[in-house]
């Protein structure tokens, strides 16, 4: 079995913990989820997950990053059979989540003298879920803990607008560096460390994409402060342990940071959340953002200070504000960074608000009606969501996302095109393609794109690829082993012109036309030929995505006709 193929979609194995050593008096109990754990972007890819958690035993014995309440009772069962949970002294904690504090407080129930060691930001959110009464010991640099046997524990926070209380460990006995979310990637499976690493590079780009390509000033100021550190290997919070695929993942995590400030408009998006729910829209808005080539600064209003606010003003084209709605306002941090906004923003600057509410929902339109009276245009219609984002607001946000990054690029005039002269374009737009409507659909959700960037490219199995720009929103929906059905249109029929109008974020694109339903996609009836295809593998060429899909299943419907196929006389545009 191929190692990627130990890492299918959507599973019915039960949730289990799995333990291994993985250095001298090193445990590593990775709580295994086999199924997408929510509709958050980063589980997009549905593989699952894993939260990393690891027991040093030294002559004191530190747990590291128990994982969330649905793994509790199956965590400390395991833990019990490794140790006594009255000889561990610490809990460090990479960064802490509500989640997890339901677990934490199972382990005080068994300990009552466990020390937590978290930075300061940690340790608020600690005393919030854990009452003031804890032993916290709170890290703000270079601090050591002797746990004995040569386990000296070095503490470097990295702080990040998405998590600002991420602290790393390093051990320097078993050299293993604790990278929590750095480095992280959800799928689940049996193998523990990288074997293969290189197939799992898109799932670790995917995981950047959705959660650290909108605060990479933040991920690389972490990238420098690890960089001395002799690791032999690192242990993130999920995913498989990188050993052999190391220096490529942290040469790939600063290419991909560069990439992002090259980026030459970007979008200030700031928000402050109680209970994760604004943070989750925050996420979706800015992947749709980055797809579309502008880069994003997400800023935390509870941990910004005011000069870090002004300066993402200063440099931006757009801003956006999301907040939660607690006692019929906003939180004082949220108008605070308003008030900043208001004062650094000139007129022109592309604006929206978004966020999560529970009855009343009174944040979004205050900070809305104080935009308007300010003289700003919202580039979008307010984006409110009861309590969780479903799957569908959030294929909302991140087309509403994409949208207004299309949006700045036009008023900015970027030129995407190259020279419609130029020899070599001409040359190029003489290479001819099928014009067909890749379809998908997923739950309640379904979506399409015209393509003519189509052409075979094997005989067994009969596989294909097509050419996708990055900010289509199709794009989510084509990863190694997504399905979708690829409809292949009719000459002299004009079935294209229904999908070359420009779509609102979450518009029905098939309204219009005649469909059928199928695994994975929707087949237009009236096409001539349509294919049910699965992408085996996903390339990144420049701004496009060049997708191969093996097709399992297809009919030709219309025998005695042509497939329309599109001329063009230069490359510069599709
Ligand atoms: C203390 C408290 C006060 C709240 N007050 C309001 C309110 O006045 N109006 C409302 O619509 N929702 C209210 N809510 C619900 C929150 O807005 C809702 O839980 C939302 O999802 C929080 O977003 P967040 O996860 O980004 O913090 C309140 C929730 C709490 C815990």
């Amino acid at each position: 079995m191929s190692f990627a193929k130990s890492f299918a979609k959507s599973s019915t194995k039960p949730r289990d913990v799995q333990t291994a050593y993985i250095a001298a008096e090193t445990i590593a109990m990775r709580s295994r989820s086999w199924n997408r754990l929510r509709f958050e972007v980063e589980y997009g890819l549905e593989k699952g997950t894993t939260a990393n958690s690891f027991l040093i035993q030294g002559n004191l014995q530190a747990l590291i990053d128990p994982p969330g309440e649905t793994f509790t009772e199956i965590y400390l069962r395991e833990l019990m059979l490794r140790t006594n949970i009255l000889d561990i002294s610490y809990v460090i904690l990479g960064h802490v989540n509500q989640n997890r504090i339901e677990t934490l407080k199972a382990l005080l129930a068994k300990n009552d003298r466990l020390t937590f060691i978290c930075t300061n930001p940690g340790a608020i959110a600690l005393r919030q879920g854990l009452g003031e009464n804890i032993k916290i010991q709170t890290v703000r640099g270079e601090e050591t803990l002797d746990l004995g046997k040569g386990h000296t524990l070095k503490f470097i926070p990295t702080s990040t607008p998405r998590h600002p209380d991420a602290l790393c460990t390093y051990d320097p006995k078993a050299q293993i560096l604790y990278t929590d979310k750095l480095f992280a990637a959800h799928l689940c499976g049996d193998q523990i460390f990288d074997e293969g690493w290189s197939q799992l590079l898109s799932d670790r780009r995917y995981y950047f994409d959705s959660t650290m390509v909108n605060q990479v000033r933040q991920v690389e100021a972490a990238l420098d402060k690890l960089a001395d550190i002799p690791a032999s290997f690192y242990a993130p919070a999920h995913g498989p342990m990188l050993r052999y695929g190391l220096n490529e993942l942290v040469k790939l995590y600063r290419q991909w940071c560069d990439n992002q400030k090259q980026q030459n408009i970007s979008v200030a998006l700031l928000f402050a959340s109680a209970y994760g729910n604004t943070t989750t829209l925050a996420n979706a808005i800015a992947k749709g953002i980055t797809k579309a080539g502008v880069a994003v600064e997400l800023i935390n209003c509870e941990n910004a200070e005011p000069e870090e606010i002004k300066a993402a003003i200063e440099k931006s084209s757009g801003f956006l504000i999301g907040s939660p709605t607690l006692g019929g306002h906003l939180p004082t941090q949220v108008q605070t960074a308003l008030g900043i906004v208001l004062s650094t923003a000139s007129k022109s600057y592309q604006t929206g608000v978004f966020g999560s509410y529970g009855w009343s929902g009174e944040a979004v339109d205050i900070i809305a009606g104080k935009l308007k009276d300010a003289g700003y245009i919202l580039a979008f219609e307010p984006i409110r969501v009861k309590f969780t984002p479903t799957e569908a607001t959030l294929q909302l946000c991140e087309e509403t996302g994409t949208d207004f990054a299309q949006n700045l690029k036009r008023l900015k005039k970027v030129r995407t095109t190259l020279n419609p002269g130029s020899t070599v374009e001409q040359a190029v737009g003489r290479i001819i393609g099928s014009m067909s409507v890749l379809t998908v659909k997923r739950g309640e959700i379904s979506t399409a794109m015209l393509a003519s960037w189509v052409s075979q490219a094997s005989f067994n199995p009969p596989g294909l690829t097509i050419s996708v720009a990055k900010d289509r929103a199709v794009e989510s929906y084509l990863y190694e082993g997504d399905r979708f059905v690829l409809n292949i249109l009719e000459q002299g029929k004009q079935l294209h012109k229904y999908f070359m109008k420009k779509y609102a974020p979450g518009e029905d694109r098939f309204q219009d036309v005649k469909i059928e339903s199928t695994e994975g996609g929707l087949i237009l009836t009236d096409c001539l030929a349509y294919l049910e295809c699965q992408v085996a593998q996903r390339m990144e060429c420049g701004d496009h995505w060049l997708i191969y899909a093996t097709a399992q299943n297809g009919k030709v419907l219309k025998t005695n006709s042509l497939t329309e196929i599109h001329h063009r006389k230069t490359a510069s545009n599709y």
